[in-house]
């Protein structure tokens, strides 16, 4: 590098606040380079800055750039890659053309691309592969872009503790998950760049576990609420002339969510008992289930919080029933009438009996729904052991998770 070189260096490097000059010089293994000093780049810097890295940012415009974190290094894009070995690019992908005429300065050096998309095959390839077209000479490695700027700069939560990263060079991936092991967390290798698409779809999925269950849940509901409409709303007012359409606000809809609920259960716990047989009929349990075994079995759980739900449903609703204005109405009618005829009723100690039985039945099962709902909670399941877990979750077999 000439003197002149290094002096246009030094008037690129941009100190934002008197926090700056008391940055260490550090060695380059502690060094990080952020290219982008936009949302994600500035959340990143924050997080990197707590397990004690040095952060140098590359911009376009280092002068300009203002309320960095800390009084960050702001260098031009040249003399920020020549800083560290480890840079993350906090671009998008759009503008990746900018780094063409720098593909020099980045020979050696492991880049971490970030970006994601804004819809699935936005591109025809992946913004990792991308990137490695434009910087042949560097080692490119995909990875934390599951994580927005916000969850990086709150920190990892127990939810959002896991990154994963791709990439073809081993040696890049491991000073990536070094970093993410550094700043709290837990990277997971997931090959080489080729699964880099994947992991770019991961933050455009809409629930893709829960689609089927909700599928079924709606399906069922409406099916039942329309054979109860008929069945009593509908019947009544054809053969008798009847209006009771004001049930369907309420009793209607207490009656479709326990049967609702109660088929979703045993769609829950159903897949479990096929795959077991289909087990003990192979001798085997190390055969793959067919594939759409597979498929309902990784989606018991979301099976079994909508079953949840709709119970819960229930229990509101039947909480309420004494609230009703039909219901008020119709007990003052019934004592109004029975003082008007001067009549009194018995105490019937059996319908008392079966009325409380009734409750404290439905009371301790949804007692018993909630133990299940909770017992398939990750940090319950985690925190008990495997013959805890099958003793509670009566006939969930273990061996049968062996696909998922
Ligand atoms: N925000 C988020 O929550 C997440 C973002 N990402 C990804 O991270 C990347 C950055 O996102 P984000 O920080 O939100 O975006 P911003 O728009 O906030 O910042 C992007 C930065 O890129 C730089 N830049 C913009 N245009 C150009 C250009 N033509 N040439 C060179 N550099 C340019 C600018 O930095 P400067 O002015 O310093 O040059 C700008 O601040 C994107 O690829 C995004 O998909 C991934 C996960 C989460
Ligand atoms: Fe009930």
């Amino acid at each position: 590098m000439t003197g002149q070189e290094r002096s246009e260096e030094k008037s690129e490097c941009v100190s934002l606040s008197p926090m700056m000059e008391a940055v260490p010089a550090l060695p380059e293994s502690e060094r990080v380079c952020v290219i982008g000093t936009g949302d994600l780049g500035r959340s990143l810097c924050l997080r990197l800055l707590h397990p004690g890295y040095g952060v140098v940012f590359g911009s376009r415009r280092p002068h300009s750039s203002s309320r960095l974190p800390h009084g960050e290094q702001v260098l031009g894009h040249a003399a920020a890659a020549q800083s560290a070995h480890l840079i993350f690019i906090a671009v998008q992908r759009e503008h990746y053309d900018f780094l063409v005429p720098l593909a020099n300065q980045f020979k050696g050096k492991v880049l971490v691309d970030l970006s994601k998309n804004l819809r699935k095959n936005q591109y025809p390839e992946a913004n990792a592969e991308y990137l490695q077209s434009l910087v042949p000479g560097a080692e490119v490695v995909k990875g934390f872009n599951t994580l927005s700027a916000w969850s990086l700069q709150n920190g990892p939560s127990d939810a959002n503790r896991q990154v994963y990263i791709c990439g073809e060079s081993v040696e890049a991936k491991q000073a990536v998950i070094a970093v993410a092991t550094k700043l709290g967390f837990s990277a997971l290798d997931r090959g080489s760049i080729s699964v880099a698409r994947e992991l770019e779809d991961f933050p455009l999925q809409l629930f893709p576990q829960w689609r089927h269950p909700l599928r079924i849940a709606i399906g069922l509901s409406a099916a039942f609420f329309f054979y109860l409409l008929i069945r009593y709303v509908i019947y009544a007012y054809v053969t008798q002339g009847k209006d009771i359409s004001f049930r369907i606000m309420v009793s209607l809809a207490n009656q479709v969510c326990p049967i609702v609920s109660l088929i979703m259960l045993s769609l829950c716990y159903l897949p479990g008992v096929l795959a077991s047989f289909l087990q003990l009929y192979r001798g085997t349990k190390y055969r793959r289930f067919p594939n759409w075994l597979d498929r309902w079995m990784l989606c018991r759980k979301q099976l079994g919080l909508l079953s949840l739900g709709f119970a819960f449903l229930h229990v509101l609703y039947t909480l309420i029933i004494p609230i009703r204005y039909s219901v008020m109405f119709w007990v003052t009618e019934h004592t109004v009438s029975l003082i008007r005829e001067n009549r009194t009723t018995m105490f019937d100690t059996t319908t008392a009996w079966h009325d409380d039985s009734y409750l404290s039945l439905g009371i301790l099962g949804f007692g018993l729904y909630v133990l299940l709902g909770i017992t398939s909670l990750p940090s319950v399941i985690n925190s008990l052991s495997w013959r805890e877990f099958s003793f509670v979750q009566v006939g969930s077999p273990g061996p049968v998770t062996l696909n998922a």
